[in-house]
């Protein structure tokens, strides 16, 4: 089933001489505006129910006046857009949002405006405010929010109910990794049951993981529409010297980013996980290096045999790797007959790109096949964030891992 059609939609914003000719103009004065600046020209395409479709295209190419346009803010000058079911967006930060009323009641104002009736919000109350997980803040007027704040409320309505087409701009990208690991795994929960999407990004890894196909916008126009390999490939095509400007750019604030993350983890309050720390030569893992994960256990020793595992996971959740002991044919039983606390030291190829992410350690007992145990210690949980920093120094490559190619010439 179609679930949103679009159709001829095209654009033009007026500007006027002045705000005295603009007013005129209102009245139905015979002013002319100065000049007509078309931003959209003849777009149309269509969306199927629990497709997910990547919207790509340079800085002004667009997206944000035709998202606008699709979610009934914004007026076509020319063309229609027919949506069969009910939209849930996050465009523009807070957009819509009182800046004076409280996150609480700006969920109740954004709710009441999609629909929703007051009993039905406050049933829903608790579930947004637990994703949202603001904290007392979400009780403090949002002109107090930090951006991250923002969004985190913002996507908390968004996704309170499920929508038939979740439409999710850059805005994402401003939360801190853990509650872009929670978006996405709500977005997939939410596409598995059949919610169409619509994401408008400049992420081209976030772009192939959740979108199955993909529009490159250029000045206004529909310039290819396709599978996300092909559009990347040609925005490339179309961008190759200012990407190289932009990695060049990229690199630096990399570089400037050895500031700690700070994201709400759970505390290592396990009885079995005393510490966990990951590290480099100095400090910060730069891509290419030989990383550190230490891990300090205890109170294992009442187990037949206990097997710790870890998992690292990028910003949109998407597993890099995962092993554990088991696999590995370490078995910490044979340490734990001297003595309670064991130090596990994992030692790996910092293969992965630059960027944010996730440690997730769990303890398992009783290995019987590769991932598979006969019981529970101590469930996989995230403990640790960390950074990759980028290496000048690696040939230039892209990509989920570094493959280190040799290429010879003959
Ligand atoms: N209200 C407006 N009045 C006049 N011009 C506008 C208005 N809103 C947007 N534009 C212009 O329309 C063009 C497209 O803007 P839009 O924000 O849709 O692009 P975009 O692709 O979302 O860009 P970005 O990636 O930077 O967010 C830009 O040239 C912008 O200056």
């Amino acid at each position: 089933m179609t679930i949103l059609s679009v159709r001829g939609v095209g654009k033009a914003f007026r500007g006027y001489r002045s705000e005295w000719h603009r007013f005129a103009r209102w009245f139905g004065l015979p002013i002319n505006p100065v000049v007509e600046s078309r931003v959209l020209n003849n777009i149309s395409f269509d969306i199927k129910s629990g497709e997910a479709i990547g919207i790509v295209g340079q800085n002004g190419a667009g997206k944000s006046t035709l998202l606008k346009i699709i979610t009934g803010t914004l007026q076509p000058t020319e063309g229609v857009c027919k949506v069969n079911g009910r939209i849930a967006a996050i465009l523009e930060l807070g957009m819509g949002f009182n800046p004076d009323l409280t996150g609480r009641e700006n969920v109740r104002h954004a709710a009441g405006l999609m629909g929703h009736g007051v009993r039905k919000i406050d049933d829903a109350m608790a579930i947004i405010e637990e994703f949202a997980d603001v904290g007392v803040h979400f009780d403090y007027p949002v002109r107090t929010y930090s951006t991250g704040m923002y969004v985190r409320v913002a996507f908390a309505i968004a996704i309170a109910w499920r929508p038939d087409i979740l439409i999710v701009d850059e805005a994402l990208s401003v939360g801190d990794i853990l509650f872009q690991q929670k978006c996405m795994k709500k977005i997939q929960e939410y596409r598995s049951k059949g919610t169409s999407l619509i994401f408008v990004t400049h992420d081209f890894s976030t772009l192939t993981t959740i979108c199955d196909q993909a529009l490159l916008l250029s000045d206004g126009k529909v310039k290819r529409k396709g599978t996300c390999k092909e559009i990347i490939e040609e925005y490339f095509n179309d961008h190759s010297n200012e990407l190289e400007i932009n990695q060049k750019t990229d690199k630096n604030v990399i570089l400037d980013e050895k500031k700690p993350v700070s994201c709400n983890l759970p505390r290592i309050h396990s009885k079995y996980i005393s510490d966990i720390s990951v590290v480099s030569n100095n400090g910060v893992l730069v891509e290419g290096d030989i990383g550190r994960i230490i891990i300090r256990c205890k109170g294992l020793s009442s187990f037949k045999d206990p097997h710790v595992g870890i998992r690292i996971q990028n910003r949109q959740g998407t597993i890099c790797y995962e092993t554990n002991t088991f696999c590995q044919k370490k078995y910490l039983r044979k340490c734990l007959r001297t003595d309670d606390y064991v130090r596990i030291d994992i030692k790996f190829n910092v293969n992965l790109p630059a960027g944010e992410y996730t440690l997730a350690v769990g303890i398992e007992n009783i290995g019987s096949g590769k991932g598979v145990f006969e019981q529970i210690i101590c469930p996989t949980a995230v403990l640790k964030t960390f950074q990759i920093i980028k290496n000048e120094k690696l040939n230039v490559w892209s990509g989920s891992t570094n493959l280190h190619a040799h290429f010879e010439l003959k």
